[in-house]
């Protein structure tokens, strides 16, 4: 099986970065994570993380480059994350598809229980 290919979103604000806690009762419950998703038939990435971030959190981003690409292998299969720079162009915060969301500075994103595959994510965001 090919990885699946899911998008995640690094924005950042005034040295914050957007992070969100999955749900209860989704694979991977109450971990933490860059908000994004899968990618659905036809779609290309970008166009992908602009629908997520609106199902998500009701949120009108602007995708910009791309930050890391991550191949993680789970029990139940390998992801390839693709990570973009995007910025928020609109919109009003609302838990929609995730249970919280935090600001964080980057040291308080190293303490955070965040998904296996982000780790490297995390400390290159974090500089460490
Ligand atoms: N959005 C996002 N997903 C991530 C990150 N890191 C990471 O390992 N993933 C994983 C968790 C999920 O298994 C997958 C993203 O899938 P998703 O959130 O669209 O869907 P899901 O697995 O909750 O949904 P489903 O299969 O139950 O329909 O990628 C990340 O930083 N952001």
């Amino acid at each position: 099986m090919p990885p699946l290919i899911v998008t995640a979103a690094i924005i950042e604000e005034q040295g914050r970065f957007l992070v969100t806690r999955r749900p209860d009762d989704c694979r991977h419950a109450g971990l933490w994570e860059f908000p994004g998703g899968k990618l659905e038939d036809g779609e290309a990435p970008e166009q992908a993380l602009i629908r997520e971030l609106r199902e998500e959190l009701d949120l009108d981003i602007e995708v910009a480059g791309i930050v890391d690409v991550l191949h993680h292998r789970y029990d139940w299969g390998a992801i390839l994350l693709l990570a973009y720079r995007a910025r928020i162009l609109g919109g009003r915060i609302r838990h929609l598809g995730v249970a919280e969301h935090r600001w964080v500075r980057p040291d308080e994103m190293l303490a955070l229980p965040f998904l296996p595959a982000d780790a490297p994510l995390v400390r290159k965001l974090a500089g460490t």
